[in-house]
Order: structure tokens, then C-alpha cells, then sequence
């Protein structure tokens, strides 16, 4: 981006000190490159604490609030609110580059629909995406704001946990097509109802144009109900599953062979949804096909890792919930391996039917064909270890609260010989990245 000061000042209607050229943007001093506009958020903490550090680092001008008294030699643009203003300039942004927009939300799947759907995108149009998964109030006027000015596709990801919030985001990245991956139960403390939670993902029509279109999964009964005025289509369908190997999954849909670079058959819905949006702006399966044999993955998401014993880590931790868990196993179970174990931590915001959640899930794991579990967290201990064993050697079975990584690491350590694979699975507040990271040291 180049905006000047005053420029910035303009479309926001606030008021400047000082000149220059801004050509990025940081909300997080220590990230700040020379050129940078920081951006003070208050949050727990207030970022403009941090407004000589963010200068240190070369920023240009600092966009603070009213509420805070500058020195009047440091270039700013000051305004009521710092985080309505980083929205509003993502708005002006989304309208100046006016790019195909095509928004993602769901329970699971966002990310790795986003960065399928990117790479296919990719392959005709200059085309940019959601940095890792920023996906919220902050994260998605970041994204627009780092949009090149030549972006012709823009693939976002719109993350929420309280109704009301994709209304808000909608509205500011106004799509051209809005997916909806799937509904689960991700933070259902906060919606009580999986129902309650299709509504609020309903939301990303708000903002979708009246010639847009909503794509939706074929086999969801609470979103293929919908009555809206823009068209609904629907994907998930005619597809042929062939094999899913250790690293990749193939499939074929509308005669054409697809090979992507991930297990899991819930991505082949993944996949389906991008592929669909992909067939919605004119790409050619076969580019999408071979969009999808290596495409960059975020990582954490059914990321395949493997360490330097040679055993394989299949990292699933940067989110979980019950859906996702069982869809997991179900994934391990159709791998080849000589020996498997799953290390599951607890699923964090479920609310009242958290036990009953962590309950629910025990039977899964005992079909899955495993030779060692290990429990991470009170949930899962209180919940779910009492069924586990009554029917599973308990010899195998390790149990750790959330303070124990350290212990869990030590153990996992030693576990396993090539080609074996540990499959990790956890909400992120528990951080199995941190043991992730260690073995893979
Ligand atoms: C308010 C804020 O600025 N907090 C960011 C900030 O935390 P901190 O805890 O440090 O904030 P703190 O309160 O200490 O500091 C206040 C401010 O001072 C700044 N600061 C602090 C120290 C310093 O030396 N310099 C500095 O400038 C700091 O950047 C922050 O702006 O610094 C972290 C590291 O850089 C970021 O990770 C945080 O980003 C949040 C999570 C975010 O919202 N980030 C956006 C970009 C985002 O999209 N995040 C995604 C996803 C969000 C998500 O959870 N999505 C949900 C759904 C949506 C939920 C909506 N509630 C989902 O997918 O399910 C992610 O982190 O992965
Ligand atoms: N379609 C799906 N159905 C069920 N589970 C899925 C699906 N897609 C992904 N998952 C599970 O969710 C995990 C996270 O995937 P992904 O990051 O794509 O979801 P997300 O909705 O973007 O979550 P986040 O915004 O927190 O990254 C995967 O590793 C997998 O365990
Ligand atoms: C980390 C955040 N995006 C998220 O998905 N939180 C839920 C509760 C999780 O980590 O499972």
C-alpha cells in the first residue's frame, strides 16, 4: 500500500501531524518494518505504550487515539477509536482495489478451504489471501490492508464466537462468493445450539452482493434450509474416493483426478468447497487439480511432520472440537502404520456440555485401532479416561494435566520407530505446539 499521512487522514476525517508515505502496516511494534503505519489497539494491555518502540522500528506515523496526548513531532493520525479506524481503512482499501471476494467461514475448515482455494485461484488470477488464519475484527482489516494493489482474487477467512460478529466482517469485505464449510461445535459455550451456530454463520450473507452466491455443504439440513435472495449452490457431491495413502489423498470429481497434498477425507470436502469456487470463476479443473498436488498449508492443520527417529507426527493443534476430533480418528484409523497413538488435550470452549462432549468421544477412540493414548488435561481425565479403562490395556493409557508438557514431551520422546505415527490433537489454549516443536527438535 502507499497512502500518505494526510491521505489516511482524509478517509478517516481525522486529524494529521506530519507528512509521509506509508507503505505497510503493524499493530505489534515488534513486527514493525520501516514504513510501516503502527497501529496502537488497546487491548488487556494498551499498544500505545509501545509508540517509541514501534518509531525504533521504522514506522512512518502511528495511528493512536484522542484519549492519549502525543508529542506533537511524531507523524500520527488521530483518531476516536484505533481498532474502528484500522476497519474503516480496510473497507476503503477493499473498495479501492475492488478485487473478486471470495469469504470463507465454518466450524472447521476455514484455513485449509483458504489456502486450497488460493492456490487454485493462483493459477489465473493474481490472487491474495488470509495471512495464517486472521480471521477476526483485527485480523481482517489487517488482511485487506496488506492486499496488493494488483490483487484480482481476494480469499478471506472470516472467523466469529459470538453471533453478530460475521454480520460486522461481512459487511466489510462485501464477498462476491461466501463459503460455509461445515457447522460443528466450535465454541458452542457461546451458542449453546449447533443451530444457534448456523445461524450466526448465516451472517456472512449480510454483506454478499445480490449477484453473489452462498456455497454451502450438500449434507448440512441446518444450512440447506436457507431462503435468501442471493443463489445458493452446494458441494460435496459426485466426487469418488480412490485412496488416502500417509501424505495424500486422491479422489476424482467431474472425470478429472485429484491428488492432494493432505490426508483426512474431511478435506476432500475442503477441497470440494475451493474447487466449487474455483468453477464459479471460470478455472479449469485441471489447474485446479494440479493447484492442489502442493499448495501451502498453514501449519498445524493435519500438518504431516517427521522427526528425526522417523516417526511421523500428524499435527492437528491449533484447534479441536468434537467434530474435528472424530474426524481425526477416523483419518488415523484409515492410515497405514505399523503402530499408532493419539495424544488428545482438552476442548476448550464448549461450555455446560463440555463433560458430556469429552464423554462422547471415548468410544471413537477405543474403535480406533491404537497402541497408546495419552490424555492431556482435566476434561478428557475426568471424562473420558473412566471408559478408556474399562476397555484398553491401562499400561497404555498416560494421563497429564495441562502443567505436565514437560513430562508428555519426555515420553513421547521415546515413543515409537519409523513409519510409526503420533497423531496430536488439542484445543490451542492447551499448546500442544509447544511439544510439537520439542520433538521435532
Ligand atoms: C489485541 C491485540 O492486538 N492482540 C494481539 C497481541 O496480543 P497481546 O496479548 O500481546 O496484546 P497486549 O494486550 O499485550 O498488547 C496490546 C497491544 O500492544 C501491542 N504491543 C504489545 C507489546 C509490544 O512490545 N509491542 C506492541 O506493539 C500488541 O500488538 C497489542 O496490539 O499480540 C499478539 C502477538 O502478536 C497477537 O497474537 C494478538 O492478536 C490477537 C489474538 C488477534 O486478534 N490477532 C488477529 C490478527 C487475528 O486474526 N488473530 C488470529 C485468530 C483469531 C481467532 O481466535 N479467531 C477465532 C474466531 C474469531 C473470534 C473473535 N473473538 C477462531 O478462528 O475460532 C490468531 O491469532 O490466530
Ligand atoms: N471439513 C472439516 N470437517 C471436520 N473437521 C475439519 C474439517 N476441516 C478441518 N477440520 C479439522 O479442523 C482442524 C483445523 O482446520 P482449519 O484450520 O482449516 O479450521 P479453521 O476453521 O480454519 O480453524 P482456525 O480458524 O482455528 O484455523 C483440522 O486440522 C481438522 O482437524
Ligand atoms: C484459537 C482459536 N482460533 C480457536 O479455535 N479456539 C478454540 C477454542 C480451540 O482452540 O479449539
Amino acid at each position: 500500500m502507499n497512502y500518505e499521512i494526510k491521505e489516511v487522514g482524509d478517509i478517516l476525517k481525522a486529524p494529521t501531524q506530519g507528512n509521509g508515505l506509508i507503505t505497510g502496516i503493524a499493530f505489534n511494534s515488534r513486527q514493525v518494518i520501516a514504513g510501516d503505519l503502527f497501529v496502537a489497539l488497546v487491548a488487556d494491555n494498551d499498544g500505545h505504550q509501545y509508540i517509541q518502540s514501534a518509531l525504533d522500528n521504522g514506522a512512518v506515523a502511528v495511528l493512536v487515539d484522542n484519549k492519549h496526548v502525543i508529542n506533537a513531532e511524531i507523524p500520527a493520525i488521530i483518531v476516536d477509536d484505533t481498532l474502528s479506524a484500522l476497519q474503516q481503512l480496510g473497507k476503503y482499501r477493499r473498495n479501492q482495489v475492488n478485487p473478486k471476494v471470495i469469504a470463507i467461514t465454518g466450524s472447521n475448515g476455514k484455513t485449509t478451504t483458504k489456502d486450497m482455494l488460493a492456490a487454485i485461484m493462483s493459477s489465473e488470477y493474481k490472487t491474495f489471501k488470509t495471512p495464517e488464519n486472521f480471521n477476526n475484527d483485527i485480523g481482517v482489516p489487517l488482511t485487506l490492508l496488506m492486499m496488493p494493489e494488483d490483487t484480482e482474487v481476494l480469499v478471506v477467512e472470516l472467523g466469529m464466537d459470538r453471533p453478530g460478529q460475521l454480520t460486522i466482517l461481512s459487511h466489510l469485505v462485501k464477498p462476491d462468493i461466501a463459503i460455509i464449510t461445515m457447522i460443528g461445535e466450535a465454541h458452542i459455550e457461546f451458542f449453546k445450539t449447533r443451530a444457534n451456530i448456523a445461524r450466526a454463520k448465516l451472517e456472512i450473507v449480510s454483506g454478499l452482493k445480490n449477484d453473489g452466491v452462498l456455497l454451502i455443504p450438500f449434507d448440512e439440513p441446518l444450512l440447506t434450509q436457507v431462503n435468501i435472495k442471493q443463489k445458493v449452490s452446494f458441494f460435496g457431491q459426485g466426487f469418488h474416493e480412490i485412496e488416502m495413502v500417509s501424505d495424500h489423498t486422491i479422489f476424482d470429481y467431474q472425470h478429472i483426478r485429484f491428488a492432494i497434498s493432505l490426508i483426512g477425507r474431511y478435506n476432500i470436502m475442503n477441497a470440494l468447497a475451493a474447487i466449487s469456487a474455483g468453477i464459479l470463476l471460470h478455472i479449469d479443473l485441471k489447474k485446479a487439480a494440479k493447484a492442489l498436488q502442493t499448495f501451502d498449508l498453514t501449519k498445524n492443520r493435519t500438518e504431516r511432520l517427521v522427526t528425526a527417529r522417523g516417526v511421523v507426527l500428524i499435527s492437528d493443534v491449533y484447534n479441536s472440537n468434537p467434530t474435528a476430533v472424530a474426524a481425526v480418528l477416523a483419518t488415523l484409523e484409515a492410515i497405514p502404520a505399523p503402530h499408532k497413538y493419539i495424544v488428545l488435550g482438552d476442548m476448550l470452549e464448549l461450555g455446560e456440555q463440555a463433560s458430556d462432549l469429552h464423554a462422547s468421544l471415548g468410544q471413537k477412540v477405543l474403535d480406533t485401532s491404537v497402541d497408546g493414548i495419552y490424555l492431556v488435561g482435566r476434561l478428557f481425565n475426568e471424562n473420558m479416561a473412566p471408559l478408556i479403562k474399562q476397555n484398553f490395556d491401562s499400561k497404555h493409557l498416560h494421563q497429564y494435566e495441562t502443567d505436565q508438557l514437560t513430562e508428555l514431551i519426555s515420553d513421547l520422546q521415546q515413543l515409537g520407530e519409523t513409519g510409526d505415527v503420533i497423531l496430536l490433537k488439542a484445543s490451542h489454549g492447551i499448546h500442544l505446539e509447544n511439544v510439537v516443536n520439542a520433538l521435532m527438535k
